[in-house]
């Protein structure tokens, strides 16, 4: 499991490209019949891709969570990315995920794997796990019932469809927040204008997206902005200080996920565009 230590806002002003990516980038965490991980200090979320061909893969703790098992002090959120049905066994129980459909498993189960229902039409599997305190119930949602939020306007290139899947109002659990927001075709930027949340951290997968398509992520405090460009598959980590938003030269879908403090979407503070620099 890949490490990714937190950074200081005042550094980050110093930061190259090269450093930038190195720290908040997470470029290859699909790869055929392997399960990847990526843990982040920030709010100790980890977020991972399993593609389950052939085989089984086993959500384990390793060397790094010196636990028994991953989901010992943890909870987890998966999302498949792709038209192939996945199959995530939770202590024998079995759970089918379409595209887009989610599936939140809670502390204290000891055993979950990842396979594909057809190993010509694999799974893509995102995974983020967020630190538990305590159980909450294992439960399946799909997009249809995910609380949708429309937002933004065509005039603005921004109107989007933000589905909520793990939060308050939807699937409990103890700080792992988790959803996907869909753009109106022909429209690219999301969350703009921008807000931060100090009390969260966040990620953001972006996928459904071509080969030659990217998407040119915004980090930082709203006076200092970097810029990220992303492929399809690739996360972003986003510090609780940083604005974290983005815009397509293509259709894309993200996926978004918060772990932190407050259990609330609406204590954000929304950014001025006066601020942006
Ligand atoms: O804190 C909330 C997250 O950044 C996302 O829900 C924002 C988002 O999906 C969007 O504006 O398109
Ligand atoms: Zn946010």
């Amino acid at each position: 499991m890949e490490i990714r230590y937190a950074t200081n806002p005042t550094d980050v002003k110093r930061y190259d490209t090269e450093r930038i990516r190195k720290e908040f980038l997470v470029e290859n965490l699909f790869k055929s019949n392997e399960l990847n991980l990526v843990y982040s200090h920030y709010d100790r979320l980890i977020t991972g891709g399993a593609v389950p061909v052939k085989e089984t893969l086993k959500l384990e703790a390793g060397d790094l969570l010196k636990t028994e098992y991953f989901l010992e002090r943890r909870e987890v959120g998966i999302i498949n990315i792709a038209e192939g049905v996945g199959i995530v066994t939770v202590d024998g129980e079995k759970y089918e995920l379409n595209k887009r459909d989610c599936v939140y498993v809670g502390l204290g189960h000891e055993s979950v794997a990842f396979s594909s229902k057809d190993s010509s039409n694999p799974a893509r599997l995102y995974i983020v796990s967020a630190t538990a305190h305590k159980q909450y119930p294992t439960q399946k949602i799909a997009i249809e019932e995910a609380t949708p939020n429309h937002m933004g306007s065509d005039s603005q290139s921004n109107k989007r469809t933000i589905y909520q899947y793990i939060h308050a109002g939807g699937i409990q659990s103890c700080q792992l927040m988790m959803g996907m927001t869909l753009l109106a075709p022909n429209n690219m930027w999301n969350t703009m204008p921008p807000h931060l949340h100090d009390r969260r951290m966040e990620a953001y997968l972006y996928f459904d997206m071509d080969e030659d398509s990217r998407v040119i992520h915004f980090m930082g405090r709203p006076d200092e902005t970097r810029h990220i460009v992303m492929r399809n598959e690739q996360v972003v980590f986003s510090p609780p200080w940083s604005i974290h938003s983005g815009v397509g030269t293509d259709n894309y879908t993200f996926i978004w996920a918060m772990a932190g403090e407050n259990y609330t979407f609406t204590d954000m503070d929304s950014v001025s565009m006066d601020e942006l620099k």
